[in-house]
């Protein structure tokens, strides 16, 4: 097991779901959520007083849609969150990127055969993992746009995608924000992530005295993190973790 820097049983676990939850697939619409994926998150949730929260990039329905269970989750990279498992959305009033940088984005993916867009409510993602030789060309043109206003706003390197959000929010962000109220504060918070959008979640795990772990050092695969994990609900369930 990994080691805790505190009981398990007191951690609040945030988690990210491309690539560590769940493996990479070619589109955003073809993972694969394992079936007993959605009720183990929703197990440990319990066992933890539902200090489990989702932290993605990924917008609030989609996240709804592969896990259909009552856990905490924050969407958009900490721009849209639902911090109880049953509670209200909560959004900040966020600005979108000009129209501008949208229409010249479109416009390139087009010259790409298998490049697309993705939008977001405050930003948008072009994807080239279907057009790897696109990924270098965009990311200067993106960084070109985003300069234009570089206070408001941040350009991402995903995993084959580059992805235009609002500077003012991150997953450290969200993070920072579900510590400071129940059920998560009080608890050593635990992010684990695999890509450099969670390194900001890390950061502030870290900062808090817990630990941020990053996927491929602390358990290698999507699949071994979730042998970890159905382990660790074992353990919380039979009281032996603590
Ligand atoms: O924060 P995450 O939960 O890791 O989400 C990050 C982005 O994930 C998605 O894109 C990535 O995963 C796709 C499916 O495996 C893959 O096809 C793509 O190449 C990856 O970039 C999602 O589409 C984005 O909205 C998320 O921000």
């Amino acid at each position: 097991m990994q080691d805790f820097p505190t009981a398990p049983a007191q951690a609040a676990l945030f988690l990210d779901f491309d690539g560590t939850l769940v493996e990479i697939a070619e589109r955003p619409d073809a993972v694969v959520v394992p079936p007993d994926l959605p009720s183990l998150l929703e197990r440990l949730s319990a066992h933890l007083g539902g200090a489990l929260a989702i932290v993605s990039g990924r917008p609030l329905l989609e996240l709804d849609h592969f896990l259909p269970v009552a856990i905490a989750k924050a969407g958009n990279h900490g721009a849209v969150l639902r911090p109880l498992p049953d509670g209200p959305v909560e959004q900040p009033a966020l600005a979108s990127p000009p129209a501008a940088w949208r229409a010249k984005a479109g416009a390139f993916a087009e010259a790409f055969p298998g490049a697309f867009i993705e939008d977001k409510a405050h930003g948008f993602v072009l994807h080239f993992r279907q057009a790897p030789e696109a990924g270098p060309e965009a990311g200067m043109l993106l960084t070109s746009l985003v300069s234009e206003a570089p206070d408001d706003f941040a350009l991402m390197p995903a995993h084959m995608a580059w992805e235009v959000t609002p500077r003012s929010v991150s997953k450290g962000t969200a993070v920072a924000y579900l510590m400071s109220r129940s059920p998560f504060a009080g608890r050593v918070p635990v992010f684990i992530g695999d890509d450099v959008t969670d390194e900001a979640g890390m950061a502030v795990a870290r900062e808090a005295g817990g630990l941020g772990l990053r996927l491929q050092d602390s358990f290698g695969t999507p699949g071994r993190f979730r042998d970890w994990l159905a382990v660790l609900e074992g353990q919380l369930a039979r009281g032996v973790a603590a």
